[in-house]
């Protein structure tokens, strides 16, 4: 298996604001002292432009952006706009954009389409919820989400993938360290069914309640290349410790 640096991104979701630009400073410095580890920040659009130019090392990346390139679309962005303003990457597919705007998983290929026609990269979310847990058939439920949100153009390193339970976002809750691994172990498994020996090179990381106290743990796990993170982003004393328990 290709290894990869570790990738740690902090996903700030609908927070933030320009004088947080602090927060950032204070991650770049970690980033510039740690070469090693891939680390990147995606805060909320209009922060993008800003937080690019004070980025150093650290990767700016969106939140989501639209599959078309222009058009109809009040409020959306594209992903050549998301370019423009800083961005390199977009986290796409996030549970909370699923449930909140009704996001198909042939929504999120598309999407994943117009960012690699971009020349960007895409952290692509899927994740099962509490009742899909509690059926057994999570590991089924959530490779089939992955295969039917891989674009076709899916292969290169321009693709992450990030396992996100919708039950351990934001709740402290998290799985047990085996049921990662073979989620991890399937999503892998799936990776490589749809896109052959480039399926190895695709980044699959984990994503809920990752806080300073539970990383070196979760990022030690087998086929776990970084982690996606929410409230504990926000702050440099809860981020960084997760970048420090990045292996390496
Ligand atoms: O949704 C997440 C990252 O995209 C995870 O959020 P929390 O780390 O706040 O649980």
């Amino acid at each position: 298996m290709a290894t990869l640096p570790s990738y740690i991104v902090g996903n700030w979701k609908m927070n933030g604001s320009a004088a947080d630009v602090v927060v950032l400073q204070a991650i770049a410095d970690a980033a510039a002292a740690h070469p090693d580890i891939e680390i990147g920040i995606c805060p909320p659009a209009t922060l993008i432009g800003s937080f690019a130019a004070a980025a150093g090392a650290v990767r700016i990346g969106a939140q989501d952006c639209h599959a078309r390139a222009s058009g109809a679309h009040t409020g959306n962005l594209s992903a050549a706009m998301i370019r423009e303003a800083g961005a390199t990457y977009s986290i796409i597919g996030h549970s909370e954009r699923r449930a909140d705007q009704g996001e198909t998983d042939a929504d999120v290929a598309a999407k994943a389409e117009a960012l690699h026609a971009a020349g960007m990269g895409a952290i692509l979310c899927v994740g099962e919820t509490l009742d899909e847990r509690d059926s057994g058939n999570a590991i089924a439920i959530v490779t089939a989400q992955l295969s039917a949100s891989l674009p076709a153009s899916a292969s290169g390193d321009w693709l992450s993938v990030a396992y996100e339970p919708v039950w351990a976002i934001g709740t402290g809750r998290v799985p047990v360290s085996e049921d990662i691994a073979a989620m991890h172990a399937a999503l892998r498994a799936t990776l490589i069914e749809k896109l052959g020996e480039a399926g190895n090179g695709v980044r699959i990381l984990y994503g809920g309640s990752v806080n300073p106290g539970n990383a070196a743990e979760i990022l030690g796990i087998a086929d776990v290349g970084g982690a996606l993170v929410g409230g504990a982003s926000l702050k440099a004393e809860t981020f960084l410790p997760i970048i420090e328990a990045a292996p390496r």
